[in-house]
């Protein structure tokens, strides 16, 4: 697990840095200037032709020493200084002063042809409002630019806490950032102008923290160690029944992907409660599951088998399937998967949530938290994390918000994955995640931890899947083929 902080987050973390353990504020900024020379100085640029734009504020600062390094590099480096002199922090009047004093070639506009190779400087987590003016022409100034660009920190413009385009920003080839990663890298559309983003060391650790730990933080391998364990003494029942209610008549896919996808992930057994058309096709393209049909659901044995419960893909909205969800809702005891259509059902009464007896997890795509909770996509998609907490913390549920970015909450945390590839973006892929995460619950992992995981899989799976087939030809079905693959290489690592 990695953090992701916010604006204010990282600036009380430099000011702890700085004023509290004594580490001078032009230490850091000699330590991010080298970070910065030696990305511009890897092999991966042209390095002809320098230019280092650089605002008024530390970003800047961090920028006039980035130049003076590579000018001590033999780098032909030209600088310039966008801002007014009397608002400049006190280090970046210092920096932009040792400039001057070597001699250094300033210059006053840009020639969109000259240089091979663009240090934007500008603004970084600083940013405080839209851009405009003379600052909104240079960030266009530069994205007209051949050559390529490296952004100090955080694209000038884009926001390091929602990653939205504040007016105008700078499509970056290469982001350069320190200490953490900022949210705004990883948000869309900020993760489109950060281009490859390199995390540096330096010199501030979580202690700088002191205590109160960002909100937010996004998985890595390693994180697949909390998945269930496995024991040599054991049999099907150690590892859970996973129940899917799911599929209606013209969908069954949706029943057998989230079925085979529960099995993947290690279930000892993996029932599906479907629509009686449905039998031949489910039971011929996975035998290994039990099958049930809606018709035998009012059996009070139904929720008591299960250890965790998958309600909604290709469920259907028709007659009988609400008083289906709310026999599960108010009976069974073990954790809920909420999706597709058992979310549908949901909207406009979400208050039925309350009357659950049981944790329950919902997994919304944008289109579904949209009815969900009746306000635009357009204000979903500003906020995602925010969204996403808020629902999660007024119906103390795990909300699984699906977007290019899933986020995950449980109302306080926020888990931002950064697995999967735009191959996914095809039917049945959310049907594959009920069933990996149902898969987890019922194998008696904590819901949000399963719901962190579970999403981490799934993204994975897609990758490994575009890698193999490509992010065109691959099919929600050769997700499950992949997990495995994951959970082979999460045990080693
Ligand atoms: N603290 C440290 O020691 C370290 C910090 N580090 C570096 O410092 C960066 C943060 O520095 P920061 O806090 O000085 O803010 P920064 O991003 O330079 O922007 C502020 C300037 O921009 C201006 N401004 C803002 N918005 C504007 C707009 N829309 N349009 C026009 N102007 C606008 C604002 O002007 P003002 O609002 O005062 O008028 C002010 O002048 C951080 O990203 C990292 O690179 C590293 O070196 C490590 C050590
Ligand atoms: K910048």
């Amino acid at each position: 697990m990695k953090y992701l902080v916010n604006a204010r987050e990282m600036q009380r973390c430099d000011r702890i840095t700085i004023e509290e353990y004594g580490v001078p504020g032009l230490v850091l900024m000699e330590r991010a200037a080298l970070a910065v020379a030696d990305s511009v100085m890897d092999g991966e640029f042209c390095t002809d032709k320098v230019l280092a734009v650089c605002g008024s504020g530390n970003n800047g600062g961090d920028g006039f020493a980035a130049a003076r390094i590579l000018m001590e590099r033999n780098v032909e480096i030209a600088v310039l200084f966008v801002g007014k002199e009397e608002s400049m922090s006190e280090a970046a009047r210092i920096q932009k002063k040792i400039c001057e004093n070597y001699g250094m070639n300033f210059v006053s506009n840009i020639d969109v042809h000259e240089y091979t190779c663009i240090v934007d400087a500008i603004f970084g987590v600083g940013l405080s409002r839209k851009v405009a003016g003379e600052y909104r022409t240079l960030i266009e100034q530069i994205n007209q630019a051949s050559g390529k660009v490296i952004a100090v920190d955080i694209p000038s413009g884009i926001s390091a806490d929602s990653g939205r385009v504040m007016g105008a920003a700078v499509c970056a080839d290469r982001t350069v950032t320190f200490g953490f990663a900022k949210l705004g890298q990883v948000l869309y559309p900020g993760a489109l102008y950060c281009g490859e983003t390199v995390v540096w060391d330096i010199g501030i650790t979580e202690k700088s923290f002191r205590g109160e730990l960002p909100r937010a933080y996004y998985l890595g391998r390693e994180d697949m160690r909390c998945l269930p364990r496995r024991m040599r003494y054991s049999n099907k029942g150690t590892y859970g029944k996973a129940l899917l209610v799911a599929g209606q008549k013209n969908m069954c896919g949706a029943a057998y992907l989230a079925g085979e996808a529960a099995y993947r992930v290690g279930t000892g057994l993996v029932k599906i409660f479907t629509e009686e058309c449905n039998r031949v096709i489910v039971q011929e393209r996975l035998p290994e599951a039990l099958l049930s049909t809606y018709e035998v659901l009012e059996e009070e044995n139904s929720f008591r088998w299960p250890t965790a419960a998958g309600i909604g893909p290709g469920f259907g909205t028709g007659e009988g399937k609400w008083e289906i969800l709310c026999l599960f809702l108010e009976r069974c005891v073990c954790p809920l998967v909420l999706d597709a259509d058992a979310l549908n059902l949901l909207s406009g009464r979400t208050e039925k949530l309350r009357e659950r007896r049981a944790p329950v997890v919902v997994t919304p795509h944008v289109g579904e938290m949209e009815r969900l909770m009746g306000i635009p996509k357009k204000t979903i998609l500003e906020d995602l994390p925010g969204t996403c907490r808020r629902f999660a913390e007024e119906y103390g549920v795990i909300c699984v918000l699906k977007d290019t970015r899933t986020v995950i909450s449980d109302g306080r945390e926020i888990c931002v994955n950064l697995t999967g590839t735009d191959g996914m973006a095809t039917g049945g892929s959310g049907d594959v995640l009920t069933g990996i995460l149902t898969g987890l619950l019922a194998q008696g992992m904590e819901p949000f931890a399963a719901a962190k995981l579970a999403v981490w899989i799934h993204g994975s799976a897609g990758e490994l899947a575009s890698k193999r087939l490509g992010r065109r030809g691959m099919l929600a079905g050769d997700l499950l083929k992949e997990i495995p693959t994951v959970l082979l290489e999460g045990e080693n690592a």
